[in-house]
């Protein structure tokens, strides 16, 4: 049986893999180590089966006696123990969601339903790192996978709306509390249906804007609001974020000699967990509508068409019916004004799931398995 170490299990990230690892009962088939960087000797957490006490994730002769190590601790941790590690002469599989080694050339991004074959390639290559693809970008490849498989894509320009999940716990806690100090402003005025709602308003809008707004990890106010910059600035113009959508998609398709232009904006909307993207796609011929709906809908198992009609759309397409599910439904789809080969789309999905730990996990089973 593979021993295998998990390191960052109590995470965001991590505890939702946990999660469908339990559900799934992949416990069944491994020898699980649990690691912590902080709570080394303390119990193990319940996989149905029994567990050591938690070791040191700093320790590289710990680290090394693994088969497979499985880290959704950060990209300080891959930074801080990666190198150590193989250069101790560890062979072993690598699997990460942390974005630090994703371009590197000697790593996979894993989104097997639609890179199954670059994976495959990989391992009889002999690679050892594999890392899940950035939250966005496996949720935008996962909803139209369909158009890249049949070449109908020229570009793509994603414009986002990401949850504020993607920023770690303590930002989902804080546009919580903005929420409640906004709801707060407004106060018992919000009760009388036919009050001035410009008053309620000015309120808001001062609460907004005052220096006792709840912004510590936002840097500023999200709920009643949102943020048009996620992550690093890159010489380009680009967000990092951005930068990402263009280079890590190219590299999860293989496609080293012909990539795709991929460009658009990401922006933090006050969603809780889950992201929503809008694409453009340029297509490289007019394809009638219905033939582009059963592609995607035919691409995987997860991805679900919905009808470009009202109801639909609200119901279905949105952050709150898709969190805590694999579902990736993708709507809104019509030909633009621009012309027939110039295709909108509407796309949401969970990015704690096929964003962040169900790639990762999926990685784990193929290695066990094979
Ligand atoms: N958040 C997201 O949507 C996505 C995140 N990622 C990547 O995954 C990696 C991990 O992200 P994320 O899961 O958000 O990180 P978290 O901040 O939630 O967890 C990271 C680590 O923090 C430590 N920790 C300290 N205090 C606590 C606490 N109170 N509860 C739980 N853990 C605690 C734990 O380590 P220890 O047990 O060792 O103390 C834990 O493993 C990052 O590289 C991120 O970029 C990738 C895709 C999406
Ligand atoms: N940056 C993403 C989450 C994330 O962690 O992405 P990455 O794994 O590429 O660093 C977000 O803020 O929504």
């Amino acid at each position: 049986m593979h021993k295998v170490g998990f390191v960052g299990w109590r995470g965001m990230v991590g505890s939702v893999l946990m999660d469908r690892m339990r559900r799934e009962h992949d416990f069944a088939d491994i020898e699980p180590v649990f690691f912590s960087t902080s709570q080394t000797g303390r119990p193990g957490p319940d996989v149905g089966k029994p567990v050591a006490e938690l070791r040191d994730a700093h320790s590289i002769d710990a680290l090394a006696e693994m088969d497979i190590i499985v880290t959704c601790q950060g990209g300080d941790y891959t930074g801080a123990v990666y190198d150590d590690l193989r250069r101790a002469g560890w062979r072993g599989y690598w699997i990460d969601a942390a974005s630090t080694l994703r371009m590197a050339d000697d790593s996979i991004i894993v989104l097997d339903p639609v890179n199954d074959g670059v994976i495959r390639q990989g391992l009889h290559d002999g690679v050892r790192t594999f890392v899940g693809g950035n939250c966005t970008v496996s949720l935008m490849l996962m909803a139209i996978g369909g158009l890249l498989e049949h070449d109908l894509v020229e570009w793509i320009s994603p414009m986002t709306y990401q949850a504020a999940s993607g920023s770690g716990a303590q930002h989902m806690r804080e546009l919580l509390r903005q929420m409640g100090y906004l709801h707060h402003a407004a106060g018992s005025r919000l009760d009388d249906p036919s009050g001035a709602i410009l008053d309620i308003d000015r309120d808001v809008s001062m609460a907004l804007q005052g220096a006792d707004y709840p912004a510590d990890h936002f840097g500023v106010p999200l709920a009643g609001s949102l943020i048009p910059w996620i992550d690093q600035a890159m010489s380009s113009g680009q967000s990092r974020e951005e930068w990402k959508a263009g280079v890590e998609t190219n590299k999860i398709l293989g496609r080293h000699a012909n990539p795709l232009p991929i460009d658009g904006l990401c922006v933090r909307v006050g969603a809780m967990r889950s992201h929503a993207q809008a694409l453009t796609i340029k297509l490289r011929r007019d394809v009638p509508l219905a033939d582009i709906e059963a592609m995607l809908g035919e691409a995987n198992d997860w991805v679900e068409v919905v009808p470009n009609e009202p109801a639909a759309s609200q119901r279905q397409l949105t952050p709150a019916a898709v969190s805590g599910g694999l579902d990736i439904p993708v709507g809104r789809l019509r030909k633009l004004a621009m012309g027939d080969d110039y295709l909108s789309a509407f796309t949401v999905g969970d990015q704690l799931l096929w964003g962040a730990a169900e790639p990762l996990r999926r990685m784990l089973r193929l290695l066990v398995a094979d």
